[in-house]
Order: C-alpha cells, then sequence, then structure tokens
C-alpha cells in the first residue's frame, strides 16, 4: 500500500487561512480527477464524530492552534491508504502547517513533487473569512481567532515555503485575482509536472 502512494503525484497546497485553497483544490479535482484531502475537513469531520478525540481537537481548533502533528498525519495518511488504487494525485491542503509536519510528512508517506503557495493579502484573507464566517457555521470563523491563525500562518507556516523554495518545487500563485484566473495560473504549475 504505502509503495502506491509513493508512485502518486503528491501536491501540497499552502497558503494563509482564507486564501483560497479549498476553492482552488475542487477546481483541481474538477478538471484533473485528483483527490483532494483538506487537514481541517478531516479534522471536522473528527469533531463532527462526537468522539473524545473530537472534543480535544475541536478546544484547539476553536483557539486556533495547531493539533498535535501526529494526529493530522495519521489522518492524512489513512485517508491517501483508502484513495491509493484510484487516485492520480492528491492534493494535500493546509498541510505541512510547520517544517517539522513536512518533514514527518516525507519519512512516513513520500515526497511532495510541487508545492502551491496560494498567497494572498492579510487584509484579503480577513475579510474573506469574516464573510465566510456568515454561513460557515465554523468555530474559528469569527475576528479574534482568525487574527490568532494569521499569526501562526507568518510565524509556523510561511517558513515551510523557503524550506520547498530551495528544492525548487514550489510555484507561487497570487490569489487576488479572481477565481478563474488564480485557476488558470494553478492549472499552468499542474501541466508543467511530468
Ligand atoms: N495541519 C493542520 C490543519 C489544521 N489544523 C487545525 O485546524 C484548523 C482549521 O484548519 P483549516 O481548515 O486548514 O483552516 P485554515 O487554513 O485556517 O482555513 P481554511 O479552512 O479556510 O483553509 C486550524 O486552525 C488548526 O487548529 C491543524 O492543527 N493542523
Ligand atoms: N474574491 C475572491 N474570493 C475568493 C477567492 N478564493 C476564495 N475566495 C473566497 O474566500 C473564502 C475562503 O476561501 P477558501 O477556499 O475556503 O480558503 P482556504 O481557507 O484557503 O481554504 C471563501 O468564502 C471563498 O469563496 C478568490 O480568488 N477571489
Ligand atoms: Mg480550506
Amino acid at each position: 500500500m504505502a509503495d502506491k502512494i509513493k508512485d502518486a503525484k503528491i501536491i501540497f497546497v499552502v497558503g494563509g487561512p482564507g486564501s483560497g485553497k479549498g476553492t482552488q483544490c475542487e477546481k483541481v479535482v474538477a478538471k484533473y480527477g485528483y483527490t483532494h484531502l483538506s487537514s481541517g475537513d478531516l479534522l471536522r469531520a473528527e469533531v463532527a464524530s462526537g468522539s473524545e478525540r473530537g472534543k480535544t481537537l475541536q478546544a484547539i481548533m476553536q483557539k486556533g492552534e495547531l493539533v498535535p502533528l501526529d494526529t493530522v498525519l495519521d489522518m492524512i495518511k489513512d485517508a491517501m491508504i483508502a484513495k491509493a488504487d484510484v487516485s492520480k494525485g492528491f492534493l494535500i491542503d493546509g498541510y505541512p502547517r510547520e517544517v517539522k509536519q513536512g518533514e514527518e510528512f516525507e519519512k512516513k508517506i513520500g515526497a511532495p513533487c510541487l508545492l502551491l503557495y496560494i498567497d494572498a493579502k492579510g487584509e484579503t484573507m480577513v475579510k474573506r473569512l469574516m464573510k465566510r464566517g456568515e454561513t460557515s457555521g465554523r468555530a474559528d470563523d469569527n475576528e479574534e481567532t482568525i487574527k490568532k491563525r494569521l499569526d501562526l500562518y507568518y510565524k509556523a507556516t510561511e517558513p515551510v515555503i523557503a524550506f520547498y523554495s530551495s528544492r525548487g518545487i514550489v510555484r507561487k500563485i497570487d490569489s487576488e485575482l479572481p477565481v478563474d484566473e488564480v485557476f488558470g495560473h494553478v492549472a499552468k504549475a499542474i501541466d508543467g509536472l511530468k
């Protein structure tokens, strides 16, 4: 099983909260048939299940902090194994959140061939999240938690981009443009893969 995953394309989708990762991933799924795994969605599904583990996770997420690395990585790995037979590629959305998460992923699963860096201004991300919060029902789409998520993004996640830049696999995507134009650039990056 682990071997099958190793042969599939792995794309990390990294960007701040509200930058548009989920929006672009949906479009990639529609055009390329890749499997979209949002680490945040996997965690929220665990919370929704009402399990003991979910309760612990909810408390962390509501504060905008990071869930322990092993928890998220195990969930991603299980989800990848479940799809290994049918998947041409995996979009790993919202992971790695810190350099250490990337290192552990590579040890346990495999190396990414591309990192899509979805880039929007801080004020844009806040605006989008406040708007999303009107309907998302997400406990962390509120002003206080958004600020914490943004701070953590700049502190812990941006170094991830520098880390993978040295490998030449980062494509920076300007996410201030209209959604379809953003997708044009995303598609170009994916088409560039061998
Ligand atoms: N690898 C990850 C992914 C998510 N989280 C937790 O789950 C929350 C929500 O994650 P996610 O859905 O990825 O949120 P954002 O990227 O902030 O926003 P969006 O859902 O809009 O992508 C994070 O704040 C964090 O508490 C985490 O700890 N580790
Ligand atoms: N104007 C505009 N809004 C966007 C764009 N991409 C995403 N959004 C909106 O911004 C919010 C956050 O997007 P989402 O894909 O959930 O971002 P994520 O937090 O990075 O996964 C959503 O309400 C989207 O509708 C974009 O390119 N332009
Ligand atoms: Mg998302």
